[in-house]
């Protein structure tokens, strides 16, 4: 019945550079931004016309959005800016390379941090500069929503009452969904669309610039779901991941 298009922003220049980023708002590489515009042509080929149009309130995204939209020629389209498909925000690790992190705090360590459902990285302190509650683009948000750190968990919990609500609602509608956003704003989508358990889901991989897309039942539960492109064969499905770690193969 529906139609859902899931797109992980193009690489990013702190993609490139391995650096934290989370709410941090850098900018798309050239190669992030071919990734964007391949994403849209490879839309059109497989004769998918998304009709209304989410994301977050990161430049990264929008600019990724905005490249696809292109692409396609429906720049024209609708589309929702939310806070709640951000990055989870890395606390006071953004701005850091991982590798060096890794070598300050041990491989062990980082992986917890980055891939953990619930163990928080260190926080931001509240009078840190950096924080969003500086930030205007935050400026309707009450103070104590605004996060200085969030575990995956705590990401999928913020992002759930945009996905039940407005985005259910527009799917319910017939209309044809595309969400530009991140790694683990996706991940929280697809770990609600693919029933994924909590200890799977940190193996679920979203590739940047690459459309991953569900066609979906009447109550909103995947029928089938597959990546676009020619690299999609290279790339496991959340779907597949979660039937890998049950023992299907
Ligand atoms: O730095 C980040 O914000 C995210 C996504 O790029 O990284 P990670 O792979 O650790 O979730």
């Amino acid at each position: 019945m529906g139609q859902l298009i899931l797109l992980r922003h193009g690489q990013s220049r702190w993609n490139l550079e391995n650096r934290f980023t989370g709410w941090t708002d850098v900018d798309l590489t050239d190669e992030g931004r071919a990734q964007a515009w391949r994403a849209g042509e490879d839309l059109a080929k497989a004769g998918i016309a998304p009709t209304l149009c989410f994301t977050s309130v990161l430049k990264r995204a929008i600019r990724t959005l905005w490249l696809c939209l292109d692409a396609t020629d429906r720049m024209w389209l609708p589309v929702t800016r939310d806070w709640r498909l951000n990055e989870r925000h890395y606390g006071a690790l953004q701005g850091l390379n991982k590798a060096e992190t890794a070598e300050k705090h041990g491989d062990e360590q980082v992986h917890i941090w980055r891939r953990s459902y619930d163990i928080p990285p260190p926080a931001l302190d509240a009078d840190d500069p950096r924080g969003p509650w500086t930030d205007p683009r935050y400026r309707a948000i009450p103070r104590d929503t605004l996060p200085r750190v969030e575990t995956l968990k705590a990401t999928v919990e913020r992002l759930m009452p945009l996905w039940t609500g407005p985005i259910a609602s527009a799917l319910r509608a017939g209309e044809v969904v595309l969400i530009a956003a991140h790694g683990n704003s996706l991940r929280g989508i697809v770990k609600e669309l693919d029933d994924i358990p909590n200890d799977v889901i940190p193996n679920v991989e979203i590739p940047t610039g690459i459309p991953l897309v569900y066609e979906l039942n009447e109550h909103l539960r995947p029928l089938d779901s597959r990546y676009l492109g020619d690299a999609a064969a290279e790339h496991e499905t959340p779907a597949e991941v979660r039937r890998r770690a049950a023992g299907g193969g």
